[in-house]
Order: C-alpha cells, then structure tokens, then sequence
C-alpha cells in the first residue's frame, strides 16, 4: 500500500485496499472519511460515505492519531478489515449526471504538488475520453478513462481547477502578441486561415463535452477534413479516395480570382469570382480557408462543402491546422483524421520514387531535408493539435493507408463517435 500526503493542513490519505481517502480534523483529532472512490470496495459495499467519523480500526482506536499511524493499523490487517464508524447524519444528496468528456490538456497527478493524494490521481492526454463519476467537490472530480478497464476511478482536477492552473501558468508566460497565422503549416507563401476566435489557448475550456452520435442514414454525411504536415500525402490519399467511388466521394468546388482557361467552366473545376467579391466572402467568414498563390485568391468555402453534404455525397477536404475550429461545427460535423508521417527509415524507403512539389520547385525527388522539415512540422501540429484528432492514419504504405482512410471514413458515417455535445445540442456558441 503507498500512501502519500501533499498538504498537511487537510492530509488525505488512501486507503487503498478500501478504495477511501481519510482526514483528520486538526482541532478535535478525529479522523473522517474524506471521499470515498468511485467502483472501489468501499463504494461497491455502500457501508462508507464522505463526512463518516472513523472510531476504531480493527479494534483500535483512532482518535487523535495521525492518518499515516490510522493507515498503519489497517496494513496490518489480514482478511478483514473492521471499521467502527459515526454515520454523518445528513448525507448529500449527490444528484450525478452522466458526463463524458474530451480532454483537451494532458495531466499528471505526479507532477501535480496541489492533489491531496497523487496515488489517488488519474493521469489523463489529450484526445482522451472521460467519463466523469463524481463531480461532488467542486476542485476534484472522479473520472475513469475510456475505454476503462478498471472498477476504480481516479481523482482529476475539476474544470474550474484546471482553468485556473491554465490561467496562472498563462500569465507567467512571457508577453506574446496574438500569433494565430504564425501558427499555420501550409506551404503557401501567404495563407490565411479563417482565425477562429476560439482559436485554442490557455484560457478555453481544458474539457470539451462529449456525447456518443449515431449518424442517422437519412441525415447528410459528415465531412471529412484530412490534415498533416506538407508532402505527407494527405492530396494523394484525397485522390485516391475520389478515384475509388467518385459517386460517393467528392471535394468542393473552391473559388479563386484568377481568369478561367480555355477549357474550364465556373463551378465545374472552380467558381470564378473577381476579387472584390472574393474579398467580401472572406469578411464575411465564408471560407474555411484561403490563401494566395502567384497574385491569385484561392478558397474553399463552408457553401462548397455543405453542396456536396447536401447532394447526398461524402465531402472529403483537406485543410490546415487553423481551419479546425471551422470544420468542427454542428452544420459539418467533420471527422477529423490526421495522416501522420513514419519513421524517417520508412520515409526513405516509400518515397524513393515519389515527387514533392515546393514554393521553388515542381516535381523534385525527395531529400533528406525534406522528410525533416516533415517531421518538424508533424511534431508542432501534434504538439498543438492532437487533441482534436477524430483518427489517426501513419502514411506509410500507400496502399495500406489507402485502405485504412476508406476504413475510418466509413464508420464516421456508420459507427457511434463521440463528437461534441453542443453539436448535438446546438448552443449559442456553436
Ligand atoms: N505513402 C506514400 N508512399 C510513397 N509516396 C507517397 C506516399 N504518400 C504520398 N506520396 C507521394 O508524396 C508526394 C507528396 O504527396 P502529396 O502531394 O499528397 O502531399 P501533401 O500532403 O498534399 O502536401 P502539400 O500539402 O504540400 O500539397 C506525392 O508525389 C505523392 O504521390
């Protein structure tokens, strides 16, 4: 049994062959049952409750002993435990409703000094699923990973907790101006994404509500953004994709300012606009990204994509980082699915005989440089974007992530995924 004890003023210690934490009251020395853990023995037996005065432990009496000799006298115990106890008279009355979460910042109990009990503690990343047991004290809720495999829960910081940790390390940060742009990956020599004023930071929520959704058959598609560093593949997997059913797959028509060829009709190959017009959209958050290549406007606009939705199709679009917030809406429900590099190795060998195309060159062989750049790049969207990954497909064989990404695309329609609650309950925000 390890037992730890971070504060002295309110030692809590866990007990953990009963699945309880206890204190003492440092005026009277009496010791209570300080919270008692969800799926642990105590829970289970429904004999011990948070505000119980512990009086005798196998016989001993405990009054005025330090919780570390209380849990002394238990470790000595074989088989079974007896605890002599003073019911607390009014028991609150906990009126829990299921709450599951995503989270969206990583957590360890060990690195955290403020726990009462670290041993006591879930360690949790972002991207994973909790579901919430107990939110009865309003710093530290009980929560178990998803999929869970044990009875237990653990103990983690509440929303309210969280927030203001996030809020004191924000401000002993050295002062930054807003550099959402500075953040984008594209390759683009001028890109702008739609900032989205919830663009994340340390002041947003570090838990998103979720909720498990079925897409009824009836219902338009989800759309699928692919995203991840440049020249992993992520237009190759699209195209492939297309190619495979392009009666089922398709990517929006996007808008640009350059004059049509020869060949091209507008809203067949791209809606051709002038660029006032193509100013006003952006001013009106039309887009869900656009940049500038060669003096021309290029753009996909959140129209094009629910055209597509709407004609009964599955839209499939790439986007950068910075477009994320415009995707993950209630009117595009987008699944987000994250094309990851290999291995530098595995770089070298799939991509012998394949071609890049950079700001200076078309169609170049790849070089060492390149893959690095690629694997920088990967980490800084990994690092700041992770949680938002619906799934995760690692390019290495071509062939294989082909299948892999017709895989995912097809249970996000198909399958129950956890999405965001205020998709599903449209608030004001979203
Ligand atoms: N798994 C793979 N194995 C071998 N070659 C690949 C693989 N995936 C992509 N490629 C090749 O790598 C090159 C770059 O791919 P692609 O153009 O799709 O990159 P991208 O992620 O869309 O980059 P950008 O955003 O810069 O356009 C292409 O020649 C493509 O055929």
């Amino acid at each position: 049994m390890s037992v730890t004890v971070q504060d002295n003023s309110q030692a809590l210690l866990l007990l953990t062959q009963v699945g309880a934490t206890i204190k003492r009251n440092e005026i009277t020395g009496e010791i209570f049952i300080a919270r008692v853990i969800h799926g642990g023995l105590a829970d289970r037996s429904g004999l011990l409750h948070a505000g119980d005065r512990i009086i005798e432990v196998n016989g001993f009496p405990v009054d005025g002993m330090e919780p570390e000799q209380v849990i002394q006298v238990q470790a000595r115990s074989h088989g079974t435990i007896m605890f002599k106890v003073i019911p607390i008279t009014e028991r609150p009355v906990h009126n829990q409703t299921m709450l599951y979460v995503r989270a969206m910042t990583d957590y360890s109990p060990q690195q955290d000094p403020a726990i009462p009990c670290a041993d006591a503690g879930m360690s949790f990343r972002r991207g994973d699923i909790l579901e919430i047991v107990d939110q009865t004290d309003a710093l530290w809720w009980q929560a178990k990973k998803l999929p869970s495999s044990t009875a237990c829960a653990g103990l983690i910081p509440s929303t309210n907790l969280l927030k203001r940790k996030q809020r004191e390390f924000w401000w002993l940060q050295p002062y930054q101006p807003h550099t959402c742009i500075q953040t984008c990956e594209c390759a683009q020599p001028s890109c702008h994404t739609r900032c989205p004023s919830s663009c994340y930071s340390a002041l947003n929520s570090p838990y998103e509500e979720v909720v498990r959704y079925q897409r009824h058959p009836e219902d338009v598609h989800r759309l699928i953004a692919l995203l991840g560093p440049s020249g992993v593949g992520v237009n190759e997997l699209r195209r492939r994709l297309a190619e495979m059913n392009p009666n089922i797959f398709q990517g929006p028509v996007p808008y640009t300012t350059r004059a049509p060829r020869g060949y091209e009709e507008s809203g067949r190959e791209y809606f051709f606009v002038s660029r006032e017009v193509f100013e006003n959209m952006v001013y009106h958050n039309r887009f869900l990204e656009y940049g500038e290549h060669k003096g021309n406007m290029y753009g996909t606009s959140i129209e094009s994509a629910k055209e597509v939705l709407n004609n009964g199709k599955i839209c499939v679009i790439d986007i950068e980082p910075n477009a994320l917030q415009a995707v993950r809406t209630h009117e595009l429900r987008a699944f987000v699915i994250y094309v990851k590099p290999p291995t530098l190795e595995r770089l070298r060998v799939t991509r012998q005989d394949s071609y890049i195309t950079t700001n200076y060159y078309v169609n170049r062989p790849f070089k060492d440089e390149d893959f690095q750049e690629m694997e920088e790049a990967a980490r800084k969207i990994e690092s700041n974007y992770w949680q938002f990954f619906d799934h995760v497909i690692i390019n290495d064989e071509l062939q294989d992530s082909c299948v892999e990404l017709l895989t995912a695309v097809m249970k996000a329609q198909d399958e129950p995924q956890w999405v965001p609650a205020s998709w599903i309950r449209p608030t004001s925000e979203s």
